[in-house]
């Protein structure tokens, strides 16, 4: 079968993961183009991955079957000014908050949208992404959209909309909460006497370790945690240091701050548009 024509508008971080994961998975360099007027980044997109890289958005979603909107939330609306999508064209954001009713009335109604939220670990097809898209779309574009993140990694389809927000909180920027604490980690190792080069190597592999573990086993994670914890032993009393210190509080708060921006970033977003 014909390999789909794939158009990223934007050819940042995100975009570059995607497409790495779809070049990983077969899909041919010809059929993927990238708008990107940043000339360095378009340059090095070119030679990583043998793309055809435009600087505008114009110039290359003309025979695209999907067309994935890859640029930050505030330089959306410029990006898609005055642009005429083919009919019937697949239209996959990736973008946190931009709600489907504004690309909607920026688009117009003759073609398909899906709202998603992929993450960095796409890149390595590892990468998790919810995925919404109105009841009524075609079953080709739901398709054609899930073809495109599966590259990535996994996929996972949600009933509501407004759910997208809670995955950016949780696995859209889940990334960051694990480099953070493997950084915490290896500053706590180095507190406690080790080097620096030990102590984030030590922090580092038993996180990869930890993560394999969980996934190859299949043991529900606190089942896993209650393995590694003696009774009167160093997890216990770790565990009950970090559990007083509101560890569980942190992460809630957290998730619903990056929830609440993501709804802010969509309400913006359709006020000034
Ligand atoms: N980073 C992440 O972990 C995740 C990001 N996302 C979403 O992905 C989207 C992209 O994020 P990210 O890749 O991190 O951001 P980046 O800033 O790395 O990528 C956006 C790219 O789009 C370019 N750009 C700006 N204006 C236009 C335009 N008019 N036409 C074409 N390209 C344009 C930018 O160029 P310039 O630099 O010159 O402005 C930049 O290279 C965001 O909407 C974000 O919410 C979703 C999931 C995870
Ligand atoms: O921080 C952000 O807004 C984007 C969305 C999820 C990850 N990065």
């Amino acid at each position: 079968m014909m390999q789909p024509t794939i158009a990223f508008i934007g050819g940042g971080n995100m975009a570059a993961a995607l497409i790495g994961g779809l070049l990983a998975s077969g899909h041919s360099a010809s059929h993927i183009r990238v708008a990107e007027p940043f000339a360095e980044r378009a340059d090095w997109l070119r030679r990583q991955f043998g793309i055809d890289v435009k600087s505008s958005a114009a110039e290359i979603v003309r025979g695209s079957q999907a067309v994935v909107l890859a640029v930050k939330p505030q330089q959306m609306a410029e990006a898609l000014s005055g642009l005429k999508l083919d009919k019937g064209a697949t239209v996959v954001s990736i973008a946190a908050g931009v709600r489907l009713s504004s690309l909607g009335d920026l688009l117009g109604d003759q073609v398909h949208l899906v709202r998603t939220m992929p993450n960095t670990p796409a890149l390595y097809q590892k990468g998790i992404t919810g995925l919404y898209t109105p009841k009524g779309t075609p079953d080709a574009a739901r398709e054609l959209a899930d073809k495109i993140l599966k590259a990535a990694g996994k996929t996972c389809w949600l009933e509501n909309e407004s759910d997208i927000d809670a995955v950016t909180a949780v696995s859209g920027s889940g990334p960051a909460y694990f480099f953070l604490l493997t950084e915490v980690m290896r500053e706590a190792g180095e507190k406690l006497g080790l080097s620096p080069e030990i102590a984030a190597e030590l922090a580092q592999q038993t996180f990869i370790g930890a993560a394999e573990m969980a996934a190859k086993t299949g043991i529900d994670v606190s089942t896993l945690r209650a393995q590694v914890t003696s009774k009167g032993g160093t997890t216990e009393a770790a565990l009950k240091a970090l559990e007083s210190g509101g560890i569980r509080a942190i992460f809630e708060r957290a998730l619903r701050e990056a929830a609440d921006r993501g709804r802010e970033l969509g309400e913006q977003f359709a006020q000034k548009n």
